[in-house]
């Protein structure tokens, strides 16, 4: 069998594993690998501004300018029965952009291998075993089963962190958040380019303007409190949405029209007891998931597809502490996000006995 030989293989080629691949290619042999031939359809598009600083100094921010996302200039949060409104104005970097998620990514994976990273797309990691002091990795292509050796890997499979949890690594969920979603159309472009955001006693509402007079409509509630028969109804998400005051009019005044079905995705807090270990990183959410209200999952993806490249470059060059050193970073953003997401969480008490609420309230306070 050929064993195909990378100094590090990338498993995963969303924003984190790219990422990665891109930083590492030209220095190193790069095997980037993901199981789909094109990235999906899927919510997750508002990059915060400081995203801009990332690609400019990994020599992106030019390409990605030209791409024609839709600028991101604030929040705007019926939160605790009141509106809270975050503009970027005052924002040094500027605004921020409501991306056309496909694109952003297909455009990532292809810097990747513009830059001499090899990409086996429709690819799938079967199995991943220690060998010779690094990884043997058999992967299964749309040809058959094939091998691949590597010094280095990188986890870069999202939410499933697959290879973390092979090497040992513990997954912990901190709650059962998904998200149920759908897009549409809007009659009148949004003039402001705000995310929406609107707290109820089961949860949340989110909805985005995107590139093309596109909308993004989102319930966020704990899988066990949505009702057995809301995603069969295909028109539930929507009606659901028009219950609620300030998203209401919202749709009502974009002219918005649900024109995809609604589908629900995993959306919890998780992460891994270690980051990365002798031979192995975890990037994105492989290594960290963060709850959608923090519009951070991307950024962080960037952030950590990069930091997992640069520690896997001074590994290979002989830096033992690299390990160690990417492990206590990654425990210090877990931990900011973490008091961030319970202030912001905190900041709504208006159903203190509701499952939903009361679940997010700090221990000290319930
Ligand atoms: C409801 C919801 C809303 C969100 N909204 C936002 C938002 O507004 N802003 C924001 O910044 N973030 C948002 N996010 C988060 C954001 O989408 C993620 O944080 C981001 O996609 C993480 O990137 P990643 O590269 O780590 O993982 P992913 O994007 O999940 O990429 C993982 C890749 O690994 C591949 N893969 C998986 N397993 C294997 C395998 N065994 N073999 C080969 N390939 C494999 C997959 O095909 C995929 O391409 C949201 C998330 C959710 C759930």
């Amino acid at each position: 069998m050929t064993v195909l030989q990378a100094d590090v293989l990338v498993v995963g080629a969303g924003p984190a594993g790219a990422t990665a691949a891109l930083n590492l290619a030209g220095r190193h042999r790069v095997l980037l690998v993901d199981r789909l031939a094109a990235p999906l359809a899927r919510i997750g598009e508002s990059l915060p501004p400081a995203a801009a600083r990332l690609l400019q100094d990994m020599g992106l921010l030019d390409a990605f300018l030209r791409q024609g996302h839709a600028p991101y200039h604030g929040n705007r949060a019926w939160w605790n029965g009141a509106w809270a409104e975050h503009h970027f104005l005052s924002d040094p970097d500027g605004h921020g952009w409501h991306l056309a998620r496909g694109t952003f990514d297909l455009w990532l994976r292809d810097e990747a291998r513009q830059r001499g990273a090899a990409l086996l797309a429709s690819a799938r990691v079967a199995d991943i075993a220690p060998d010779d002091g690094g990884w043997r990795v058999r992967l299964e292509t749309r040809h058959g089963t094939c091998d691949a050796a590597a010094r280095i890997v990188i986890d870069a499979t999202g939410r499933s962190a697959r290879l973390a949890r092979k090497a040992g690594a513990q997954r912990r969920h901190s709650d059962r958040l998904i998200s149920i979603w759908q897009y549409g159309h809007e009659r009148t472009p949004s003039a402001r380019g705000f995310a929406h955001i609107e707290a109820c006693e089961y949860g949340w509402w989110y909805s985005a303007p995107l590139p093309g007079q596109r909308r993004v409509l989102a319930l966020h509630t704990d899988a066990d409190l949505l009702g057995n028969t809301s995603l069969r109804d295909a028109g539930w998400l929507e009606a659901a949405a028009r219950r609620l005051p300030a998203t209401r009019e919202l749709l009502e005044q974009q002219g918005y029209g649900a024109d995809t079905p609604a589908l629900a995705t995993p959306a919890h807090t998780a992460a891994l007891d270690a980051a990365a270990g002798p031979g192995w990183f975890a990037a994105g959410d492989a290594a960290l998931s963060f709850d959608p209200l923090s519009s951070q999952g991307i950024f962080n993806a960037l952030y950590t597809g990069l930091a997992a490249a640069e520690a896997a470059d001074r590994t290979l060059q002989g830096d033992t502490t690299a390990c160690q050193q990417y492990n206590a970073e990654l425990a210090a953003i877990g931990a900011a996000y973490g008091r961030h997401l319970a202030y912001c969480y905190g900041q709504e008490t208006r159903w203190p006995s509701a499952p939903f609420w009361s679940r997010r309230r700090p221990l000290a306070a319930r």
